[in-house]
């Protein structure tokens, strides 16, 4: 039984170390999910891993199907759900190529299918969110970051932007104001649909680059490249430790 999906972002189209037992194509009421599910085991654990923006990254962020990716993995029996998002960092405490664990969000994000409730035979929902992430999958992840010997900032809100442009140094400012410390596209509506569909979610933040205007440079792609890879690699540490405690 699969009661832990992992969805990757940008760095992660694949997991290095799954062994692949079987791919799955998967259709749903809200269309195709960004690729097949792919089964496997990660250190002797069952898993489904889902790449957000396709096996081959050509979906951007505005274009993904959250709907139909969470829906997918909520029909393969999983649980629980951790997602894995490159990140701007936008307070300065937050490095390069480091982790974070954000634990709120704010939603800038806009046109996007954000809702299973558009229609319900219970009449109106409104699912509470106060807390966007599940602290107990929060907590695991935390532990294994300590096992790992890796530092992962737990107070961290991710503003949610629209994409798939960067965002400008004021827009930055803006969100810095508004309390965020990170900056992501992918981050909502995919946590909101997680926790209308019951699923445990939590999400590991890898900070590619500095968030514009936050530094002297421009965001060259190249070098947030450089600064997943080495993230990516802190991920793939972080799995190793979270799977005998999950
Ligand atoms: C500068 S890369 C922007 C790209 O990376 C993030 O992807 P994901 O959240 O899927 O890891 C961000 O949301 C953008 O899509
Ligand atoms: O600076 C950024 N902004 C938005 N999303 C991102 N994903 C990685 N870096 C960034």
């Amino acid at each position: 039984m699969t009661d832990l999906a992992i969805i990757g972002g940008t760095g992660l189209a694949t997991l290095k170390n799954l062994e692949v037992t079987w791919r799955q194509v998967v259709h749903t009421p809200f269309g195709e999910p960004s690729c097949p599910l792919t089964y496997g085991h990660l250190c002797g654990k069952e898993v489904v891993f889902l790449p957000r923006h396709g096996s081959g990254h050509t979906i951007p962020p505005h274009k993904i199907n959250y709907r139909a990716n969470l829906w997918a993995l909520k029909k393969t029996g999983a649980t629980r759900v951790i997602a894995v998002a490159a990140v701007g960092s936008i307070s300065t405490e937050l490095v390069v190529s480091e982790l974070a664990l954000p634990d709120q969000i704010i939603d800038y994000t806009w046109g996007r299918g954000h809702t299973f409730f558009e229609e319900d035979l219970r009449g109106v929902v409104h699912v509470d969110f106060t807390y966007p992430y599940c602290s107990k999958l929060r907590s695991l992840l935390l532990k294994a970051a300590a096992a790992a010997g890796l530092s992962m900032a737990d107070w961290v809100t991710y503003g949610a932007t629209q994409g798939p442009r960067l965002e400008t140094a004021a827009e930055i400012d803006r969100l810095e104001r508004d309390g965020c410390h990170v900056v992501g596209m992918t981050g909502m509506p995919e946590a909101a649909l997680a926790r209308e569909l019951e699923l445990s979610y939590a999400a590991i933040a890898v900070i590619a680059n500095q968030a514009a205007g936050r530094s002297e440079n421009l965001i060259e792609m190249a070098s947030v490249e450089q600064n997943l890879n080495r993230g990516m690699e802190k991920v793939r540490r972080l799995l190793e430790q979270l799977i005998p405690l999950a």
